[in-house]
């Protein structure tokens, strides 16, 4: 049986390492559609893009040497043969980013790219035919409408900032939350004018990892892939 789980939400929310952990434990692939566009920020730069120049950007996105891994122990990126992996998390690059993922043409093509990574897991691809988890901000909506398990992974504004500052800073003191600020509520509204994701679009479930610490959220996740996934479940769509 194939399986498409489509995961949405926030900066900070713990849409990347849930994700990874959940691909890890159903043995399926993982792909990671923000760094798509992090590696498109990255070829811009690369390339002396003017990032100003809306047209460019979509052409230099066009013609970037792509290739995105989708084994969740170990999700590589590469561009024209480069391992951009680490480039790509730079302050830099996070600070960049939203202003070529609000290229609506950029984000064609990356749509594009993203739907033919799920359908080769579809028939064989790295899962041999198992399935995917994708995840970012227009998976469930635009990408992967009809995947058979769509999440909203969702955490307050707080505890998102506390966790991107540890994570970056090694603390969630004042200044470490002030220095992250930018990373998460900025890009979020930046990002929000091309795409909904605070908010669950008509049958996505919301899980709310506010209070819950990443073991807990992974299997609240994995619950609902198992509920929507059981036969029952799967009849009742049939019959809709
Ligand atoms: N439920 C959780 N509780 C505490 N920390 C978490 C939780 N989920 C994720 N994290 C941590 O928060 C940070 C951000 O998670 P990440 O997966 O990068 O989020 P996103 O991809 O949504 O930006 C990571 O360091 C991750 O390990
Ligand atoms: N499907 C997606 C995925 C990411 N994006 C944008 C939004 C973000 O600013 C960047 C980078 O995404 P990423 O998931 O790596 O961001 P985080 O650092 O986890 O917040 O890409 C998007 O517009 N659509």
């Amino acid at each position: 049986m194939t399986i498409v789980i489509a995961i949405d939400g926030p900066s900070g929310s713990g849409k990347s390492s849930v994700s990874r952990a959940v691909a890890r434990r159903l043995g399926l692939a993982y792909l990671d559609t923000g760094a798509m566009y992090r590696a498109a920020t990255w070829w811009c730069r690369h390339e002396d893009v003017d990032f100003a120049d809306e047209d460019a950007v979509a052409r230099a996105v066009v013609a970037m040497p792509l290739e995105m891994g989708v084994d969740p122990d170990a999700p590589a990126v590469h561009v024209g043969g480069e391992d951009v992996g680490a480039a790509i998390r730079t302050t830099e690059i996070s600070t960049a980013v939203s202003a070529v993922a609000t290229n609506l043409a950029v984000r064609d093509e990356l749509r594009r790219l993203q739907r033919a990574a799920i359908d080769a897991e579809k028939l064989e691809g790295f899962s041999d035919g198992r399935g995917i988890v994708a995840e970012g901000r227009d998976i469930t909506t635009v990408v992967a409408p009809d995947a058979d398990v769509r999440v909203l992974l969702t955490a307050s504004e707080e505890a998102r900032l506390a966790r991107r500052a540890r994570e970056l800073h090694g603390s969630a003191g004042q200044d470490a939350v002030e220095a992250t600020r930018d990373q998460i509520v900025r890009r979020d509204a930046d990002d929000s004018t091309v795409s909904q994701f605070h908010v669950a679009a008509d049958g996505v479930a919301t899980v709310d990892s506010s209070e819950l610490d990443f073991d807990q959220t992974v299997d609240a996740v994995l619950a609902v892939v198992a509920q929507l996934t059981a036969p029952a479940a799967k009849a009742d769509a049939a019959d809709a």
